[in-house]
């Protein structure tokens, strides 16, 4: 379940838009340089990362500026509306698509100077999912094994450990297109695995899920952390996956990172929790609120009076006593905890879950992107490591479900 503006619709903290917040920055280093210590390498870098795409009418800056780094161990989350630049940085990121201009590093490796190394380093687990077939699950995890160069013993084993990891050893006579939406998702990020990846990326791996399945898949997700080490980068516009799941956020509009930080700090730089209180004397408990926290000003709605206070919970005695002396009689009092969609709101002025107004958009959507699809044709990541020789030969695309 989507749980955008949850409880609270129509009403948001009040406040200006923020600048963009940052919370951490890591070292930059190569994971696999035994002279970084791996928990403290940067494994995702970008700088400046921008990513155009022409149409007939026009361009389309998909990407402005990215600037990031994800840490190796941690599973970050890219929130932001449709059409915000989430998928197009992830292609880059995964070498399916060349940048406009800027650089990034993954797993210590430029994604365009050394891009054979960086594919061999990473998974991807593309938004639509590519495993579709008529073949069986356990012949498509046999057969992507083999790809990467194992022999059919290390394959059949490595197939085998995938489908008790994912829970899919019942299905594996099972032919792809009958698995659920849940299943069909554990096999792509399976998949995805075969070659034993350092980092992931997943482009909305819960879309289209019920909240049972997205569950399931969250804690697949976080064992791929806690069992094998590994980075993952996941796009997302559920609030509740990037709340949840993630160790923190990088909170995407209009093709750049506007906010990055743990959900609890973004969250606590909306301004602190939200108080709502309902009396039928909402004047007189506007002001007293006021006079017990300056600066403080409640919005007013019928009975309803609602404001943001810092550590609300800890405060709420002192409220209550205020209110009291002051003669107002409350029928509820309730204290919750802004959202990440009040986070964005603060950021953009726009909900998450509202239209995106996004003007890169009326200038080439639906045209036909030529230069795109150019560049993306020649980006298709098994063509490439199969062309390319070399000790990062043999290797096809990092995952079942990229291009
Ligand atoms: N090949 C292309 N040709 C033209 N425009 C494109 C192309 N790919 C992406 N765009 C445009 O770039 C912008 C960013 O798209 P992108 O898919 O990266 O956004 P997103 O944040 O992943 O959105 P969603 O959540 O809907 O998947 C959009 O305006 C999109 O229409």
């Amino acid at each position: 379940m989507d749980n955008r503006g949850a409880g609270r619709s129509g009403w948001r903290c009040p406040g200006p838009p923020v600048a963009a917040v940052t919370f951490r920055r890591h070292r930059l280093a190569a994971v696999d340089d035994p002279r970084n210590p791996v928990e403290e390498a940067v494994v995702i870098s970008a700088r400046g990362l921008t990513r155009s795409f022409r149409g007939r009418t026009g361009s389309v800056e998909a990407v402005s500026g990215m600037e990031f780094e994800v840490g190796a161990g941690e599973i970050v989350g890219f929130l932001g509306p449709n059409g915000a630049g989430k998928t197009t940085t992830v292609r880059m990121l995964s070498t399916l698509l060349a940048p406009t201009s800027g650089t990034a590093e993954v797993a210590g490796y430029d994604i365009v100077a050394d891009r054979a190394r960086v594919r061999t380093r990473i998974g991807l687990v593309s938004q639509a999912g590519g495993t579709g077939s008529d073949h069986r699950v356990g012949d498509e995890l046999r057969t992507q094994a083999r790809l990467y160069g194992m022999t059919k013993a290390q394959a059949e084993e490595r197939a085998r450990s995938l489908l008790e990891e994912f829970r899919l050893t019942d299905l594996h006579q099972r032919q792809v297109r009958t698995l659920s939406g849940g299943q069909r998702r554990r096999l792509d990020i399976a998949m995805g695995l075969v070659h034993r990846p350092g980092v992931v990326f997943l482009d909305e791996p819960t879309a289209g899920l019920d909240p049972q399945s997205r569950a399931d898949l969250w804690n697949h997700v976080r064992a791929l952390r806690e069992q094998h080490g590994m980075t993952l980068l996941l796009t997302t516009h559920y609030l509740e996956e990037a709340d949840l799941l993630c160790d923190r956020v990088l909170v995407v509009d209009g093709g750049r990172v506007v906010a990055d930080g743990t959900p609890e700090e973004l969250k606590s730089e909306v301004g602190g929790d939200v108080v709502a209180l309902t009396t039928d004397q909402p004047g007189d408990a506007a002001r007293a609120v006021s006079r017990l926290f300056p600066g403080v000003r409640p919005d007013v709605r019928e009975g309803l009076l609602q404001f943001s206070l810092r550590e609300a919970q800890s405060r709420l005695p002192e409220l209550l006593r205020g209110l009291d002396l002051a003669g107002v009689r409350l029928a509820s009092v309730a204290v919750t905890r802004p959202s990440l969609d009040d986070v964005f709101l603060r950021l953009t002025g726009r909900s998450l879950d509202g239209p995106s107004p996004d003007a890169r958009i009326a200038a080439g959507e639906g045209e036909d992107a030529e230069e795109g699809r150019a560049q993306e044709a020649s980006g298709s990541v098994g063509e490439a490591a199969a062309a390319e020789g070399g000790p990062e030969s043999g290797h096809p695309e990092p995952a079942a479900s990229v291009g």
